[in-house]
């Protein structure tokens, strides 16, 4: 668990956060996300302790941070730099390492030097450095950036156990999509303040009028659906090669609607709301 309570950090005359608070859940995956500049790294470099001077308070338990791809030991192989963490960290084993090791593609690399790393072998060694070892809460910057994609799915998962494992862990990403499927919370952060936190369902809510609720009825049935709403006053999106009618002023609730599409003889293969995407969300702010 992370406690941010009215956090303001400053570089001179710059105001990096202002006013910041949020919390990092045990048993989520909590995304901080916001445009460059919006503030992350501050918030990451103020929880690892690397930014001492703040005003406001942080309660936190034991962390692990991964660590910039361009900090690791250069003159030391992958393997070698791992065991060493390994040992610092008292894993008794190098099992979970060798596994990390196979499972992101870089095991028959292992001997080579850092340095002579490229920039996504750099993250992954950076990232299994961070998920070694026993801890409360784990802070993964960036970890996918520059990480191919069987590579970024096999963090995913596995930073997916560590909330399984009632971990608390947060992490920043620039991939939008990647946000969405991981989180369980969003924090959003710009210039230095936060905007909302919460699911994608609730940081979206002010963009109620980008939300469709889409019906998908038998083809012969889509004109009489459409007439149906436009007799209603909704606004409809039509996509007849998929026979799929959106609605995009529906009401909260869609159960007087669902019964004057019943009285109307029409026959629905389903239903199911569309929340605005997080890049919605992203461009609004
Ligand atoms: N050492 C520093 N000295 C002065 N200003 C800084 C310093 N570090 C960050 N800033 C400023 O603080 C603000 C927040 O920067 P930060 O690096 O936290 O953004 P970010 O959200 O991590 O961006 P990015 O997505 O580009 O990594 C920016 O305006 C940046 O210019």
């Amino acid at each position: 668990m992370i406690s941010v309570d009215n956090v303001s950090v400053h570089f001179g005359s710059k105001v990096a956060l202002n006013d910041v608070s949020f919390s990092v859940k045990n048993g989520a995956i909590t995304s901080l996300v916001g445009k460059n500049g919006a503030g992350k790294s501050t918030v990451i470099n103020v929880l690892s302790s690397y930014l001492p001077r703040y005003s406001g308070k942080i309660s936190k338990q034991r962390l692990s941070v991964m660590p910039d791809a361009d900090n690791l030991y250069r003159d030391m192989t992958g393997y070698h730099f791992l065991k060493m963490m390994n040992s610092i960290k008292k894993n008794k084993s190098m099992a979970q390492t060798d596994a990390l090791l196979r499972e992101l593609g870089i095991w028959d690399s292992r001997e080579t030097k850092i340095k002579d790393y490229s920039f996504g072998m750099k993250k992954k060694v950076a990232f299994i450095q961070a998920y070694i070892g026993k801890f409360d809460t784990y802070i993964f910057d960036e970890p996918t950036s520059g990480v191919d994609y069987a590579a970024a799915k096999v963090m995913m998962a596995r930073v997916r156990t560590l909330a399984e494992k009632d971990k608390a862990v947060l992490i920043t990403s620039h991939d939008m999509q990647e946000i969405e499927k991981v989180s369980d919370s969003i924090i959003l952060i710009a210039n230095g303040h936060i905007n909302s936190q919460g699911t994608l369902a609730e940081i979206s809510e002010f963009l109620a009028d980008k939300k469709l609720l889409t019906f998908v009825s038998l083809p012969e049935d889509q004109v009489k659906l459409v007439a149906l709403f436009n007799k209603l006053g909704y606004i409809t999106v039509i996509d007849d090669q998929t026979s799929k009618t959106s609605v995009k002023n529906a009401p909260a609730d869609a159960t007087e609607l669902l019964q004057k599409i019943i009285e109307n003889n029409i026959t629905l293969k389903g239903f199911y709301e569309e929340l605005p995407s997080l890049i919605d969300v992203m461009d609004a702010i």
